[in-house]
């Protein structure tokens, strides 16, 4: 039995101005702060995630208060530890093979393709299968995807674990386009940028919102046309909250970071402030549509599964937003008011 929450202090941080968005009760401090020993334990015991000198780097990304914010209808902690582990083996492959710690555009097509085997296993000869299933073991990122897909399987049906295959297949996608234009230092157009962040996107988690909740989302019913729709929307409007909250951070990376706000600026022509202020445009006409579409879905198909999973990725979209704003270890909002 989990003890009675004690309130919590409000988290720190401002919200992008004019950012459509919902605030969320603050997250249950007695499960932040289990859900944040029990990751610890999983990052250095299990998976030997990081070195001693990114210690500050992982307590600083708060996952233990980002979860518990975008699940709270999760029915125990062990089931907010399926989201956890996932979130930090996906943060751990984004920060080895592509970005700040020892990534790069260079090979990461056949790093990222030998990485998705740990989340979509080879299926080979006897001669070549103890090779493959050694190499899972042998970095941090692939350490990590396969534990925690390991757990996730322990819990999630066949099809749920299917559609987080197809989502993280997606999401590789989405880093490949993102390097190859890095690698040939081009800046796409505005609508090809938001095609590629549809991929390089958050969504492969508040798809497993129902797995984090115990229940499933029948794949039919995930896989019409109008689910489909609602998802995608959801998972671009909580993209571009991160490329509003990182934009100061990307800025001060080396090289040329993409995001919305850099590639309207770029392609568009208008000062920087302005181009920021059309990506939060952007990302409330999204939010809007996400919003507009859900609450029509929720009407043509009156399924408790169905209302259940909107209502998570509703939820899933408020707290991805609330861990953006009160995350000011890591970001920071532009000089632009
Ligand atoms: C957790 C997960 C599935 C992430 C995949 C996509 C991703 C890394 C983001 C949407 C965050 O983008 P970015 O790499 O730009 O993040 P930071 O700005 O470094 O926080």
């Amino acid at each position: 039995m989990e003890a009675p929450a004690a309130p919590a202090a409000p988290a720190e941080g401002s919200p992008v101005p004019g950012l459509y968005h919902h605030p969320v009760p603050e997250p249950d401090p007695v499960r932040v702060a289990e859900v944040g020993r029990r990751i610890k334990s999983w990052a250095l015991d299990e998976v030997e995630l990081y070195p001693e000198d990114w210690e500050d780097q992982f307590d600083g990304f708060s996952v233990g208060r980002y979860m518990v914010a975008c699940h709270p209808d999760a029915p125990t902690v062990d089931h907010l530890m399926l989201a956890t582990r996932l979130m930090v083996a996906e943060n751990a492959v984004d920060d080895c093979y592509c970005e700040d710690h020892g990534g790069s555009p260079i090979g990461l097509g056949g790093r990222l393709l030998l990485a998705h085997t740990a989340l979509d296993p080879l299926h080979t000869t006897k001669e070549y299968q103890p090779r493959w299933a050694e190499s899972l073991h042998s970095d941090a990122p692939r350490r990590a995807y396969r534990s925690a897909m390991e757990y996730f399987h322990g819990a999630a049906s066949p099809s749920q674990a299917d559609r987080f295959r197809h989502d993280m297949a997606r999401l590789h996608l989405g880093y490949l386009a993102e390097a190859a234009w890095a690698q040939t230092d081009h800046v796409p157009e505005v609508w090809e940028y938001l095609a590629m962040r549809q991929f390089n996107n958050f969504r492969p988690c508040p798809t497993i919102t129902d797995t984090v909740g115990g229940y499933e989302l029948p794949a039919d019913l995930h896989a019409g046309p109008a689910m489909q729709r609602v998802i995608a929307l959801a998972g671009n409007a909580t993209t571009i909250v991160n490329d509003l909250y990182s934009y100061t951070k990307e800025l001060d990376s080396p090289g040329r970071h993409l995001n919305l706000p850099v590639v309207i600026a770029e392609r568009e022509g208008i000062a920087d402030r302005d181009a920021y202020m059309k990506a939060i445009d952007v990302h409330n006409e999204l939010m809007h549509d996400f919003e507009a579409e859900a609450a029509a879905l929720a009407a043509a198909c009156p399924v408790p599964s169905v209302w259940r999973f909107l209502r998570g990725v509703a939820v899933w979209v408020d707290g991805n937003h609330y861990w953006h704003r009160t995350n000011t270890y890591r970001y920071s909002l532009p000089d632009f008011w």
